[in-house]
């Protein structure tokens, strides 16, 4: 999509979006509340109208009415739009009969997409009975009857506890091994940063970031943290601090009474700082090393946390 624009009365809600989607793509969409990213994907689905700016898949216009194009992509919304006291086989074949598909094929492709959301031991209930995890993810189900080459996700896991959102994510990745693209929005870091290949940063309906993880990683000023406590509580510990500060590879040193957080430039000064803490005669309580997060990449580029 290119130069997408949407205005609501005086708010510019989505200012000049642009990014791509190679085949068999994750890309995931991050940003705050209100950056923009419901809005950039119900003008990518051509659900609502831009005040200017394209979308093509394969090279053809997603417009307003049906299109090929539009067959080619589907929509899980952030609100579930299911049928709740219809068993969710019919749910999916109420959807697959929207799209078109009837008789013996649409009873096929919607035991496949049950199957391929981990629900197919539960085709005869109804969502009424189910966890909201499940209900989630026969709502990416009723997205897939028809096949589509682009899948798109607003928030697929906002409400769901971790059990669940790993279930939704084993199906993620379940289409992205069949070759499928996808984009999906999020607050959660830890998801993008399990599946996506691709990171594109919106706020304020600004693109800010469009880059591979790996690539963002580096435009961090740390690559990797090592945490240590030490065993004794220490009088000195400013001067600690600023001892830790001058080690090489050292980018950073923070402290919370004897818990040491030391961000380094890449992850191989570990040992040295360990051994530099050994040979200073300190004693560790415990340690732990992590890589970098990007919400720290994300915190340095809007000034506010995922979860502001
Ligand atoms: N139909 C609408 N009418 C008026 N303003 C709207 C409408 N839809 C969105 N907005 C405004 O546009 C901005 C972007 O909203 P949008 O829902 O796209 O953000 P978002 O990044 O998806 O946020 P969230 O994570 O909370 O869903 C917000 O300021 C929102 O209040």
């Amino acid at each position: 999509m290119s130069g997408l624009v949407k205005s609501f009365g005086e708010r510019r809600a989505v200012d000049g979006v642009s990014f791509q989607v190679r085949r068999g793509q994750t890309v995931g969409l991050l940003g705050p509340n209100g950056a923009g990213k419901s809005t950039t994907v119900s003008m990518i689905c051509g659900l609502i109208k831009a005040d200017s700016g394209s979308v093509t898949l394969d090279g053809e216009a997603v417009g307003q009415g049906a299109s090929a194009a539009k067959a080619k992509l589907g929509l899980v919304p952030q609100d579930l739009a299911l049928y709740e006291d219809l068993p969710a086989i019919e749910n999916l074949k109420l959807f697959g009969a929207l799209y078109g598909l009837k008789g013996a094929a649409l009873a096929r492709r919607a035991e496949e997409v049950l199957a391929l959301v981990g629900l197919s031991d539960r085709a005869k209930d109804k969502p009424s009975t189910f966890s909201g995890g499940m209900k989630r993810r026969l709502n990416i189900g009723a997205a897939l009857l028809h096949d589509p080459q682009l899948l798109i996700l607003d928030e697929p896991t906002v409400g769901v506890d971790p059990q669940s959102r790993n279930a939704i994510f084993d199906t993620l990745e379940a289409l992205k091994a069949q070759g499928r693209s996808l984009i999906y929005t999020s607050h959660y870091m830890e998801e993008v940063e399990r599946l996506a290949d691709h990171i594109v940063i919106i706020d304020h309906g600004k693109v800010l970031a469009d880059a591979a993880p790996a690539e963002l990683q580096r435009r961090l000023p740390a690559q990797a943290a090592l945490q240590v406590e030490l065993a004794a509580s220490s009088a000195a510990v400013e001067a600690l601090v600023a001892q830790l500060a001058a080690q090489p590879g050292v980018a950073g040193v923070r402290h919370s009474g004897v818990l040491f957080d030391i961000s380094l430039h890449d992850a191989a000064h570990a040992a040295r700082v360990l051994r530099w803490l050994d040979e200073q005669g300190h004693t560790l309580a415990h340690f732990s090393t992590a890589r970098t997060k990007l919400e720290d990449i994300f915190l340095t580029l809007t000034g506010r946390t995922l979860r502001d």
